[in-house]
């Protein structure tokens, strides 16, 4: 007979029930968060599929500071197509594949879009779905631990406890250490009227601030969603299953078009299994798979579906359309006056970094608290506040042509972009939203748009196994977008002259200073913007199908089938003005609730 133990952890095909009540695709951020609410219920069986493998609990995945993006085993291998507006180049598509998803190899930086971002989606459609509505399960996500009183005061984090959550399974809170640098970049952005706001998760999301870390306050290692929501559960529940290796290649459905089961291939044997459940399938494969999942089941666009001989189920168009990501370009400067220590002695003072790395190790304190190449000091900036012209962009973005924008879209998915564009464009103008994230802790800057209106897709053009799908960002599409990131690189120019900045003696290495007119900078930013800042999401959005909808926002059920629901980031009708972890919790969170509810559990 087998141990307890091994009858809750399944790692072979082999080991796994008959069938499950419900069978989630996909253990990333989302997957996870629903499993582990459902299986709180020790009636519902679940079974996670996924693609990725468990983490080893490594170092590069629990020590903030020793996280390698370039050589992480935990990347699907994925390239995007040749992006038009970006001098035709191709990108690696950023998404993670693994138990945990992206929470495994991300920035660790949590915190929340405003209210306004979750307001515009029960506007366009997603009925019941808004800030208060939400509210509630940022609370049931996160588990909130302040820093002390002098460190916030010494480098101005400021939080207020009760607009976070204190039980959560996601813990919160802010690595001990900062480089000095990042005081002046505070000063600087106070100077040109940026101010510090009370607590950024408060529904504002604006201003310059320390953005709370998925930090373990005791261990300080990473608080990611294999721990939260499946280590910490998994053993005392042997109703909770997790496959790893196991690629879903197909939904599988029966002539009433009911989801009955999963069809997949396990990934290190090749060999292909199907599965059923009994009373639910629910996807969870993030904003590039599961529209792919949907489309490889006859799920999609009937021209398309058909093209590929695959048997259409449902009639749904907007499939793969609306994909929405942060598109970045990186502003490179030099200080010839730098400030010691800085994230640069990390990498080149090797006793720096020794004696970094054995604070960490003997005192969990230091440098490596902080995420490598990265940190949570951010800068979230409105239109109104980067640009004098934000009237003149607003005017003519309203004014674009929608044909050009979006060449192939289906008329639903253009009703709801419309939709969408006025909803933005009267956010940006009333300074209710942020435009534009700048992340620092030393000369080496992300500058992010937060609100873009270029719209990309995802689509298939084969039903082989393991291949990938296509994904087109269409990054800078819209011409609104390239005005934006113009400003955005001014205003960033001018943050750099501000009196605490300047003795640092910045000297521009990217774009480079002598990119100053309009016609420069719109030759030159095509070839440094990037299509991504990891936040793929938006591709079946929960709005109406006539406004390009494919979920119903009440039931987050697929339109036109049965017992198929979604749960990750594609559900979303717009990205919002944050990094998208999150809100990918909260959503997951409350998508557990209504799941729950529908089977009385
Ligand atoms: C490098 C990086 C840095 C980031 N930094 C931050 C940050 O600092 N702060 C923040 O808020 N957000 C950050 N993010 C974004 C955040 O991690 C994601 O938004 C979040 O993980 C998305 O959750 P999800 O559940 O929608 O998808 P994911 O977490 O991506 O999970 C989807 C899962 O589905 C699996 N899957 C896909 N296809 C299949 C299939 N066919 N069969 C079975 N399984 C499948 C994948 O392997 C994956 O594990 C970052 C992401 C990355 C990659």
């Amino acid at each position: 007979a087998r141990s307890p133990q091994l009858r809750n952890i399944v790692q072979r095909a082999e080991d796994l029930q008959a069938d499950y009540d419900f069978i989630v695709v996909g253990g990333g951020a989302s997957g996870l968060t629903v499993a582990d609410r459902l299986t709180e219920n020790p009636n519902a069986s679940v079974l996670v599929l996924e693609y990725g493998s468990f983490d080893s609990h490594e170092d590069a995945v629990l020590v903030p500071g020793l996280l390698n993006l370039t050589s992480t085993p935990y990347w699907f291998n994925l390239t995007s197509t040749p992006q038009l507006h970006l001098q035709n180049r191709s990108f690696q598509v950023t998404i993670a594949a693994a138990v945990g998803g992206g929470t495994c190899i991300n920035g660790m930086l949590f915190h929340r879009g405003a209210r306004a971002d979750y307001d515009a989606w029960e506007e366009l459609g997603a009925k019941g779905w808004n800030w208060d509505s939400l509210l509630p399960y940022f609370y049931k996500s996160e588990n909130f631990t302040p820093t002390s009183s002098q460190f916030a005061d010494e480098w101005e984090i400021k939080f207020d406890k009760d607009v976070h959550g204190s039980q959560g399974p996601i813990q919160a809170s802010y690595p001990p250490y900062q480089f000095p640098v990042v005081k002046n970049f505070f000063h600087a952005f106070h100077g040109l009227g940026i101010p510090t706001p009370r607590d950024p998760n408060d529904g504002s999301a604006q201003g310059v601030f320390w953005a709370p870390s998925t930090l373990d306050p005791e261990t300080k290692t990473r608080s990611y969603a294999r721990v939260a929501h499946y280590d910490r559960a998994v053993q005392q529940r042997s109703n909770y299953h997790v496959l790893p290796m196991a690629a879903v290649t197909k939904i599988m459905l029966d002539d009433h078009k009911r989801a009955t089961g999963v069809e997949y291939l396990a990934r290190n044997t090749g060999k292909t299994h199907t599965i059923c459940a009994k009373k639910e399938v629910i996807l969870a494969a993030g904003a590039v798979h599961t529209p792919q999942i949907l489309m490889l089941s006859g799920i999609g666009d009937p021209k398309d579906l058909a093209s590929l001989d695959i048997n259409i189920v449902s009639e749904l168009p907007a499939v793969g359309h609306n994909f929405q990501d942060h598109p970045t370009m990186f502003f490179i400067n030099q200080f010839q006056n730098d400030l010691t220590p800085n994230a640069d002695d990390l990498v080149r003072n090797k006793t720096f970094r020794d004696e970094q790395l054995a604070l960490y190790r003997n005192q969990r304190q230091g440098a490596f608290t902080i995420v490598a190449n990265g940190g949570n000091t951010v800068a979230f900036v409105p239109l109104p506040n980067i640009t004098a012209s934000a009237a003149s962009i607003i005017t003519s973005a309203a004014a674009e042509n929608l044909t050009q924008l979006y060449p192939d879209a289906p008329p639903s998915v253009f009703q709801g972009y419309r939709a969408q564009r006025s909803s933005l464009l009267q956010n940006a103008r009333e300074s209710r939203i942020a435009i534009q994230e700048t992340a620092f802790n030393g000369g080496f800057m992300p500058l992010t748009l937060l609100h873009p209106l270029s719209r990309g897709r995802i689509s298939i053009n084969t039903t082989t196994h393991l291949a990938p799908p296509l994904v087109d960002y269409r990054t800078l599409s819209s011409p609104t977008d390239l005005a934006i990131f113009r400003e955005i690189l001014r205003f960033n120019r001018k943050l750099l002259l501000q009196v605490p900045l300047a003795p640092l003696q910045p000297i521009e290495l990217v774009p480079g200073s002598n990119v100053t007119s309009e016609t420069d900078m719109d030759n030159v930013l095509p070839g440094i913007v990037g299509p991504t800042f990891q936040h793929p999401c938006c591709t079946c959005p929960m709005v109406a199908r006539e406004n390009g909808g494919v979920v119903n926002p009440e039931t987050l059920e697929v339109y036109g089938v049965y017992g198929l629901s979604i749960v990750d980031a594609s559900l979303w009708p717009l990205i919002p003005g944050a990094h998208l972890m999150g809100s990918v919790y909260a959503v997951a969170e409350r998508a557990a609730d209504l799941i729950k509810e529908r089977w009385n559990m």
